[in-house]
């Protein structure tokens, strides 16, 4: 096997075109570290399990479909708790900061954060970073045990207070130094995964032995290589309540149109999901799907037609479909919030107007349209059951690759199976839904409503865009 290393990921090569994308551990840069047998094999709950550990060699394939000529492909170290752990239990100090938008399943996170290490790992030092990334110098810390977040799970937010921006790299790592803490446990998206990289390649930089665990948070399920982001089924759940009252309120009404906005600002996984599991939605607009109001085939021109077809529809928008149609009418600035992303206008109540006026005036036809915006309820809420599993899993991924003593890492499911991921493979892109994928078409096919493409511009975005094993439980098959 060849071996060549960055900071943040070391290529393995192997035979048949087997490639380990690893991730860093603290032997890397601290030579002669000290194991100890891990504390889980005292455990009277595991003890009774065989083949408790995780074997050493065992990774897992990032594509699962292959063909028999196909080389093995990349594989990613499996996450799990191993024989021998790199840190004393007493020795350990750890802290949990959580960043950007809220999600649900927060909570669970760093209950079963708290709880793994104190059950699992007796660590007993845990620290919660208050405010994201500026509490770590500018806030009061939190004192983290069982008892403290013992029912936060049943609670939707953060407890620890999030925030966007305020990401200075010395003075967290300065604050990280001072405190002496060693495992550094970051609940956050794409920009707070960003973050976490070059805090662990300081670190490193500094020779600290600190382990630096990312655990993905995004409603927007825009982080790539995972299967799934955690609290994307709640939100696509809750959406299912403003969809069903857009459907209810368009349904009674002449000509009614029921148009609910959902989250999504720069990929449309809610609406796409919230759509297909409705089957009420006669329309769905997402960013990564380009449209045009008037004219053949127009939004305006089906909307009518749906209206003389069965008296009313339903619309399903992501907030950041049709901005360039927007802000060609607004001449916006780009506004950009503290961490960089861009700041939308509110474009479901923009399109609702051009509706009301185009059939009002141009076509003279009464419309009843009603708008919902549930935008922060779908993701205020606790985590439901399915996405508490994944929490406690994640979380106790997260702990097991710490202890480990693996240095810089992004936990998730990769077909299923739990993974420490590369922190730059988390980063290197975002993802996004695939128009000229077959779950696109399932929708297009469920809805009926125009690709709004023309075939043209369907063979660019095919010889673009590769497809991705999102969400691929089974469903893009
Ligand atoms: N490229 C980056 N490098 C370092 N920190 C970043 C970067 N992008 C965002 N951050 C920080 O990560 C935190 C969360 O980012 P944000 O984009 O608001 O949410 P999310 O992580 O959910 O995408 C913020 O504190 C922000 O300053
Ligand atoms: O108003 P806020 O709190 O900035 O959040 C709104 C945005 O957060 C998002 O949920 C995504 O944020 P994250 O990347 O933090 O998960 C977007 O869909 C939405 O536009
Ligand atoms: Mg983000």
């Amino acid at each position: 096997m060849g071996c060549s290393e960055n900071l943040q990921l070391k290529i393995v090569r192997g035979d048949a075109g087997y490639v380990l994308e690893d991730v860093p551990h603290l032997t890397d840069y601290i030579p002669d570290l000290r194991t100890y047998p891990n504390p889980l094999r005292f455990n009277p709950a595991y003890s009774v399990v065989k083949q408790y550990f995780v074997n050493l060699d065992d990774t897992v394939a990032e594509k699962i479909v292959v063909h028999q000529t196909s080389p093995r492909g990349i594989h990613f170290r499996r996450a799990g708790p191993r024989q021998k752990v790199y840190f004393d239990s007493e020795e350990v100090h750890a802290c949990i900061v959580t960043c950007g938008g809220l999600c649900p399943g927060i909570n669970t996170v760093i209950r079963e954060i708290v709880c793994g290490l104190y059950h699992m790992y007796g660590v007993t030092r845990i620290l919660g970073i208050d405010g994201g990334y500026k509490g770590f110098y500018a806030r009061n810390t939190i004192t983290l045990t069982p008892k403290v977040v013992d029912h936060i799970h049943k609670r939707g937010g953060t407890f620890l207070g999030t925030s966007r921006g305020g990401h200075d790299t010395s003075k967290i790592v300065d604050s990280i130094e001072d405190r002496g803490i060693n495992q550094v446990y970051i609940i956050g998206g794409d920009g707070t995964q960003k973050g976490a990289a070059v805090i662990y390649e300081e670190i490193r930089r500094r020779g600290l032995k600190v382990a630096v665990a990312g655990i993905p948070k995004t409603i927007d399920n825009d982080i790539p290589v995972i299967d799934k982001s955690f609290g994307f089924d709640t939100a696509v759940e809750e959406a299912q309540r403003a969809i069903n009252a857009a459907h209810v309120e368009s349904e009674s009404n002449e000509n009614g149109i029921g148009f609910v906005k959902l989250m999504g600002r720069y990929s449309g996984f809610i609406a796409q999901y919230a759509t297909l599991a409705s089957r009420d939605v006669d329309c769905c607009l997402i960013p990564e799907s380009p449209f045009y109001l008037e004219g053949k085939n127009g939004l305006f021109e089906f909307i009518e037609k749906r209206l003389k077809e069965t008296g009313h529809m339903v619309i399903v928008m992501a907030e950041g479909a049709g901005q360039d149609l927007l802000s060609e009418c607004l001449q916006s600035k780009n506004l950009e919030d503290a961490s960089g992303n861009k700041l939308l206008q509110d474009v479901g109540l923009w399109l609702s107007q051009r509706i009301k006026d185009h059939f009002a005036r141009q076509r003279k036809m009464v419309i009843n349209l009603k708008y919902i915006d549930p935008t922060y309820m779908i993701r205020a809420i606790p985590g439901n059951a399915s996405d508490n599993v994944y929490c406690t899993l994640l979380a106790q991924s997260a702990v097991h690759g710490a202890m480990a003593g693996y240095a810089g890492f992004t936990v998730g499911p990769v077909n299923g199976r739990h993974a420490y991921i590369p922190f730059n493979r988390i980063n290197e892109k975002q993802n996004k839904v695939v128009i000229t994928d077959r779950m696109w078409a399932r929708l297009l096919a469920s809805t009926n409503q125009p690709s709004f493409l023309h075939p043209k511009d369907v063979t660019e975005v095919k010889e673009e865009e590769v497809p991705q094993t999102q969400l691929a439980d089974g469903f893009d098959g």
